[in-house]
């Protein structure tokens, strides 16, 4: 079987720096990888062609067996691959379900659109339906945001940084949420953060980008033990 997001030999070139330099993966419907490394390794850039904000230099997205890259951020979100940003960009004064309401009818039609409530019950944001965005906590925002993207009804979903801030127990929450959205609606989730507490008993998979390139991927056990990734990145993470 196929996976439902392949990444082929994708290469990002900015002039003359190369910031993505052939990576390829593919991630199942469910599964929930990993993406570490140093500063500048990559991890937005290759989110960004992910996400249609970023033209590949070289190299394929496929979803399902079909191209999803380079088509704009509007046409990702239409095809199933929706994204949240290191950033908070919520309205303070909407509640989150006018948020909702909004995502959800830009676009109209996609499949698998979750209710609000169900919404709120996925990321354990239950009672917060109508509080306005900027009276939550950064954490409880963090989630909002999550929900916001769910509601376009995405089968494959990018997390840049997501548990930027939060303590154990907020991460420990966000952590419990993302694992929710892969088994319950069938995502396949893409997390970058720097927080290994976090990321390692969330994700299935870690794939480590240096330079642009794949280092390594396995299992968080595999990947902790891995000498390259310790002098590379875990000895300072
Ligand atoms: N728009 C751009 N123009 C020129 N260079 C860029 C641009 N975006 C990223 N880069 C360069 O590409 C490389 C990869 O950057 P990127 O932000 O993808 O790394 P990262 O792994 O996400 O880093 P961080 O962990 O700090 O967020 C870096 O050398 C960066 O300076």
């Amino acid at each position: 079987m196929s996976a439902l997001l392949q990444v082929e030999g994708l290469v990002k070139r900015f002039g003359g720096v190369t910031a993505v330099d052939g990576v390829s993966f593919g991630l199942e419907a469910g599964a929930v990888l990993g993406l570490i490394g140093p500063n500048g390794s990559g991890k937005t850039t290759l989110l960004g062609m992910l996400a249609g904000t970023h033209e590949p230099t070289a190299g394929r997205v496929l979803l399902d067996g079909r191209p999803a890259h380079g088509r704009g951020a509007h046409r990702a979100v239409r095809t199933g691959i929706a994204r949240t940003f290191q950033t908070t960009r919520l309205f303070p004064g909407w509640t989150l379900r006018e948020g909702l309401r909004l995502a959800r009818g830009e676009h109209r039609g996609r499949r698998g659109r979750l209710g609000d409530e169900e919404a709120a019950a996925l990321l354990g944001l239950d009672g917060l339906l109508d509080r306005p965005c900027g009276s939550l906590t950064s954490a409880a925002q963090r989630l909002a945001m999550i929900a916001l993207a769910l509601a376009t009804g995405p089968r494959v979903l990018l997390l840049d940084e997501p548990a930027v801030g939060m303590d154990d127990e907020e991460a420990g929450a966000l952590a419990a949420a993302v694992r929710r959205v892969a088994a319950e609606l069938r995502a396949a989730v893409i997390v970058v953060d720097h927080n290994m507490h976090f990321l390692m008993p969330l994700a299935d998979t870690v794939t480590v980008l240096a330079a642009g390139a794949v280092l390594a991927t396995g299992t968080p056990q595999q990947i902790r033990a891995d000498e390259a990734v310790i002098a590379s990145y875990l000895g300072e993470a």
